[in-house]
């Protein structure tokens, strides 16, 4: 992986991380589990990939005084999950911000090419004016992130986060040439690819464990 700006790659290394990472790499551990590792871990990563969300004073009563807090101001938030394992990590994300709008991307690799086929798109009518997180637990060539966010730039988003839960150094090096400005957040950086583009060590297919499909 070539050299890359101080901030574009962000691995979280939290022990909460690292332990739950490795319940969720486990071939016995079981869907329901899985599903919950995954809400768990975007929790973690989210509280990162929100880090720069601007705040704006608010008065409030407590109930012994008045005081000024904060609350979230500016630039509002659009999570946009890349189907389908990406709704996993929209779920832990939207816990955390439940006023967040929510952008749909549809995308599979094809088996063969590993290049990401488009099937489905929905975005908030104002998806431009939001700062948007981009949610999807693999990033492993990286087409399937470069799609989605080729897309979200075409109608004019600016700032991008994107976050997932493992991240192969090709993927990263692909979304980084592509896309520079984005930061990526991840829980784990692993050795790289295999001959199907499969994440080594990885976790296997991470929709299919999610859903107990095959
Ligand atoms: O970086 P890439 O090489 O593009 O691979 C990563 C993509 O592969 C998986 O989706 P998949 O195509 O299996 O679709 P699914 O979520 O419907 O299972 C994963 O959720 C990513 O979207
Ligand atoms: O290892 C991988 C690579 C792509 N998609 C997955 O779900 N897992
Ligand atoms: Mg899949």
């Amino acid at each position: 992986m070539t050299d890359l700006p101080a901030d574009a790659l962000l691995v979280v290394t939290h022990p909460l991380v690292r332990h739950k990472l490795t319940r969720l790499r486990d071939r016995a551990t079981s869907t329901a589990d899985f599903r919950r590792l995954v809400r768990e871990l975007s929790l973690l990563l989210g509280y990162e990939a929100t880090r720069g969300l601007k705040l704006e004073p608010v008065t409030i009563e407590t109930p012994l005084e008045t005081m000024e807090g904060e609350q979230l101001s500016g630039k509002k938030l659009c999570f946009v999950s890349i189907l389908r394992a990406g709704n996993g990590i929209l779920d832990g994300m939207l816990d955390l911000v439940p006023s967040a709008r929510v952008g749909h991307i549809g995308l599979f690799r094809d088996p063969k090419t590993l290049e990401a086929v488009e099937y489905y798109m929905k975005l908030p009518d104002d998806v431009a004016e939001r700062q948007c997180i981009v949610v999807d637990p693999m990033l492993a060539t990286g087409h399937s992130a470069v799609a989605a966010i080729d897309r979200l730039k075409h109608v004019g988003c600016g700032p991008i986060v994107f976050v997932c839960l493992l991240a192969a150094p090709e993927g990263v090096a692909c979304l980084s040439a592509a896309h520079p400005d984005v930061r990526i957040i991840t829980g784990a950086l692993d050795r790289g690819l295999d001959d199907h583009g499969y994440i080594r060590p990885g976790l296997g297919d991470a929709g299919d464990r999610l859903f107990g499909t095959k």
